[in-house]
């Protein structure tokens, strides 16, 4: 039901997933738990997020056989040097209880950060794939120069770049520079933290349609080609966002919700060339 996107090194990902921000630890085994219920079969956490150990425990409690979730972890800001990489590395595999992880990503590139050196990150993720032990090795909030320096440095291309982008904020430079490099684009964010749920047109559409302004936007980014993680903590949003493929938005309708671009001026999060928390 869920439709998957190849990536450049020919693995696939589920183009829907369940994203776990500020999904509190003591809260994350009975929300995923509940999320894999509803039929969800990607999970997205980080090490940032403090919740690795409890996605790992409702993988477990879930008894789905390991190769029926996607796993995606991200490694910490103050983990970038690369024995900072492979240690943590470890630890994320030993939290999700699992040998082997799917996907993981520099979370991001804090290029004010150790002395601007994000290649030798780069180069320890790519050597954990050559180890076996990482599926896809990607990078998340990267914008176009990043890519171009770790391209032209490693001559490897990252499976995917998860970047901000929904409705409001289009993100179309890092958007098309990944394209350019046939990495897939991952849209976090996907409702804008709920800020694109209100929005007027998108609540035109939702009506015209019968379909709940959530399902509009999230169909919106599917037809893009994103791959796409909503969070929410209630089972019956869990549904309505799982809920969007049995049906299409008109050219004319995706045009329209294009249309809510505000550019930069858009983003809800931090911007990458500046963000340098650890
Ligand atoms: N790489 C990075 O730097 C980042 C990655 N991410 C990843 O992307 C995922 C998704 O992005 P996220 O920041 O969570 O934001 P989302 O765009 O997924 O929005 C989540 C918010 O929308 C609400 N919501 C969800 N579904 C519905 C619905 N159907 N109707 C009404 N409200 C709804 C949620 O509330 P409630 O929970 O109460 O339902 C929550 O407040 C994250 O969870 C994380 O995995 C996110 C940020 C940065
Ligand atoms: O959710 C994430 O993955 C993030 O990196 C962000 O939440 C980020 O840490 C942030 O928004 C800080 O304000």
């Amino acid at each position: 039901m869920i439709p998957s996107t190849t990536l450049n090194d020919g693995t696939t990902i589920p183009q829907l997933g369940f994203g776990t921000f500020l999904v509190p630890p003591e809260e994350t085994a009975a929300t995923v738990g509940t999320a894999l219920e509803v039929g969800y079969r990607h999970i997205d956490t980080a090490q940032l997020y403090g919740n690795e150990a409890e996605v790992g425990q409702a993988i477990a409690e879930s008894g789905l056989a390991r190769d029926e979730v996607y796993l995606t972890s991200k490694v910490g800001n103050g983990e970038h040097k690369p024995d900072d990489v492979y240690r943590s590395f470890d630890e994320t595999l030993e939290k999700l209880r699992v040998d082997k992880l799917d996907l993981f990503l520099i979370h991001w590139p804090l290029p004010t950060r150790y002395d601007g050196d994000f290649v030798s990150t780069w180069k320890a993720m790519v050597d954990l794939v050559q180890q076996g032990r990482l599926a896809s090795a990607g990078v998340s909030n990267f914008q176009p120069a990043h890519l171009e320096r770790i391209i032209g440095e490693t001559g490897v291309a990252p499976a995917v770049n998860q970047i901000e982008a929904h409705p409001y904020f289009r993100n179309d430079d890092a958007r098309k520079a990944s394209h350019e490099h046939a990495i897939a684009v991952e849209a976090w964010g996907p409702l804008g933290q709920g800020a694109v749920l209100k929005d007027e047109t998108v609540g035109g559409i939702a009506a015209a349609i019968d379909r709940a302004p959530s399902q509009v936007i999230l169909r919106w980014h599917i037809q893009r080609g994103d791959i796409i993680f909503p969070k929410s903590m209630r089972r019956e949003r869990m549904v309505e966002n799982f809920q969007i493929f049995d049906f299409a938005l008109t050219d004319e309708q995706m045009a329209q919700i294009d249309a809510l671009d505000r550019g930069p001026e858009g983003r809800v999060g931090p911007d990458p060339d500046t963000f340098d928390r650890i």
